[in-house]
């Protein structure tokens, strides 16, 4: 029964392609401060591998500082047209520069530039601040590509836990919980 568990978040991911109405890779990411209260929010997962999974934001936003000060997240999918839910934990860390600034190149130029308009979760005074700022942005880059924003980049959770979760009948679910000790990855189920 035991693949490992990246084959099968792979299997998962590519049927939640085919069934989701949008966004398969939605994902929450939860993070928590120093003293322990969590925050969670939705991200896009922009990669994945038995290295981690890499999610895209802003270094200076509500989520950086947490994980700033406490550098552990959990990830949660729930592919409600497959009624499956996988459950992903562990060490948080930088994506490198060079993969930050690929993914940020493959970005729409209004998206780079709203990258560089946004002070992600910062207190903003109206709406027409942030489009003033748009529009600075878009004034300042014409005519030349967009560099990614110093206050930009990725982040990888490195899972040491992965639990697959798939609903069956009368709420007698299938739990696979895979866990990662000295690199090596053991299978086992839990009660649903
Ligand atoms: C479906 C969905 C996907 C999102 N994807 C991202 C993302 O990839 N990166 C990001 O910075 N914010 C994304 N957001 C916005 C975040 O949920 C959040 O508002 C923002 O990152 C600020 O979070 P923070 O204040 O906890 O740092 C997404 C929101 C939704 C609903
Ligand atoms: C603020 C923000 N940053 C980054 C992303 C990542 O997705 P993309 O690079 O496709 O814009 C999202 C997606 N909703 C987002 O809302």
């Amino acid at each position: 029964m035991s693949d490992d568990p990246f084959t099968l978040f792979d299997s998962w991911y590519a049927e939640a392609k085919q069934s989701e109405p949008n966004d398969p890779n939605a994902v929450a990411l939860a993070t928590a401060d120093a003293e322990g209260r969590p925050s969670v929010r939705m991200v896009l997962l922009k990669g994945h591998g038995p290295d981690g999974f890499v999610i895209y934001t802003n270094r200076e936003s509500r989520k950086a500082g947490e994980l700033a000060a406490n550098p552990q997240g959990a990830l949660l999918f729930h592919w409600k047209s497959l009624r499956r839910q996988i459950r992903i934990e562990g060490p948080v860390s930088w994506a490198t520069d060079e993969e930050s600034d690929a993914y940020f190149a493959s970005r729409g130029r209004d998206s780079q530039l709203g990258a560089w308009a946004s002070e992600q979760s910062r207190p903003l005074d109206s709406r027409e601040t942030f489009e003033q700022r748009f529009a600075a942005m878009t004034a300042k880059f014409e005519g030349q590509d967009v560099p990614r924003p110093p206050h930009w980049g990725g982040y990888r959770v490195k899972p040491t836990r992965i639990e697959f979760w798939q609903d069956r009948a009368h709420r007698l679910h299938e739990r696979r919980l895979f866990v990662r000790e000295d690199g090596n990855w053991s299978e086992g189920l839990l009660f649903p």
